[in-house]
């Protein structure tokens, strides 16, 4: 909710930052990371999501709240030999976790090595014979897990372990001739929220193929960024607000970030920066692609983090200072 009140431009007022830093205070655990509620037990995608949701409130009520060591601590004990994380202690690994940790540790400055071993062996493992990247070793390519894994080699800066033209391949045909938006598997239906999680991965593709051909990033659009925010603007609005996956469902939270997020990459070009070693927006003299009003253009989000690039370098900023015992 917080990243598509950002993505509207939409400023909190410090009441309701402040009560979201007290919400999350209760869902974090003294055994390290977030739960998904007041109670519940540390899960690596919700202390992702809290993380990223601080990063987004940048008050020094919200850093403070974050123990990092506890929270390392705890994705220690989350860490497999095979590279994997498991999503809670008990729980499943796949992708996501990697990149859910990865994400998090990066701004909170509490990179280790031991975090990051064997990661990029797992991820390779999971790509699969149609280019795109399953969960695990052997399952289906699917959109969320692309983009989970992919922007973990990101982070990882490995992304030359992928076959990127098996990548590239799989990633256009989702983007469907008819309906214009993404779908998430082949032959599946077009669902407003792959806007991010397959139109997400573009960035992440291209500024990987510049560096590896030495090419400049977003010479060539390699989706259609027209045709993508039609699908958005025409069949993903709820008439009171709120967006969906689908002409015949109602919006949700969920739906309306990612709509939105995807929204906001169609607009809106990157490119590689080596001196930052980030991937930094690059909109140049060509602008931002709006459909539409001019109303409809949206900030830029981090294609890596999906929040606004500011949040990034401010909460990164603020950890500058590593654990002394990590
Ligand atoms: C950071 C983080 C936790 C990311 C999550 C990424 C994500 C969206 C994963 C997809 C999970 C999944 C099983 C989808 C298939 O659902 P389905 O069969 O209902 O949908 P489909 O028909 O579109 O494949
Ligand atoms: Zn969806």
């Amino acid at each position: 909710m917080l990243h598509g009140l950002d993505l509207l431009d939409e400023p909190l007022s410090q009441e309701v930052a402040s009560r979201a830093v007290k919400t999350l205070a209760r869902c974090q655990n003294s055994t390290g990371g977030f739960g998904g509620g007041p109670g519940q037990i540390s899960h690596v995608a919700t202390t992702y999501a809290a993380v990223n949701a601080l990063a987004i409130v940048g008050t020094q009520e919200a850093y403070d709240l974050i123990d990092r060591s506890a929270l390392l601590d705890w994705l220690r004990r989350l860490k497999q030999a095979d590279g994997s994380f498991l999503m809670h202690e008990g729980g499943e690994l796949d992708v996501r976790g990697i990149y859910c940790v990865l994400a998090t540790v990066k701004l909170l400055n509490i990179v280790s090595p031991d975090l990051a071993a064997n990661s990029e062996q797992f991820i390779a493992c999971s790509q699969t014979y149609e280019g795109g990247i399953g969960g695990i070793p052997g399952v289906e390519a699917h959109g969320g897990y692309t983009f989970c894994a992919f922007a973990a080699m990101e982070l990882l800066g490995k992304t030359e372990l992928l076959d990127l033209d098996k990548l590239s391949r799989w990633l256009c045909f989702r983007q469907l001739a008819v309906e214009k938006g993404f779908q998430g598997r082949t032959n599946k239906l077009v669902d407003g929220c792959y806007s991010f999680w397959q139109g997400g991965a573009f960035p992440l593709l291209e500024c990987a193929l510049a560096r590896r051909d030495g090419d400049e990033a977003g010479k060539v659009d390699l989706f259609n960024r027209e045709a993508l925010q039609e699908y958005i603007l025409i069949c993903c609005q709820g008439e009171r607000g709120g967006l969906k996956d689908k002409p015949d469902k109602n919006p949700d939270y969920y739906h309306t970030c990612y709509v939105l997020s995807g929204l906001s990459i169609a607009q809106h070009r990157y490119a590689w920066d080596p001196v930052q070693e980030d991937i930094i927006v690059a909109d140049g003299e060509r602008g931002p692609v709006v459909v539409g009003n001019g109303q409809n253009l949206l900030p830029a989000t981090h294609p890596v983090h999906n929040i606004l690039p500011r949040h990034v370098t401010r909460i990164r900023a603020h950890f500058a200072q590593e654990l002394p015992d990590a």
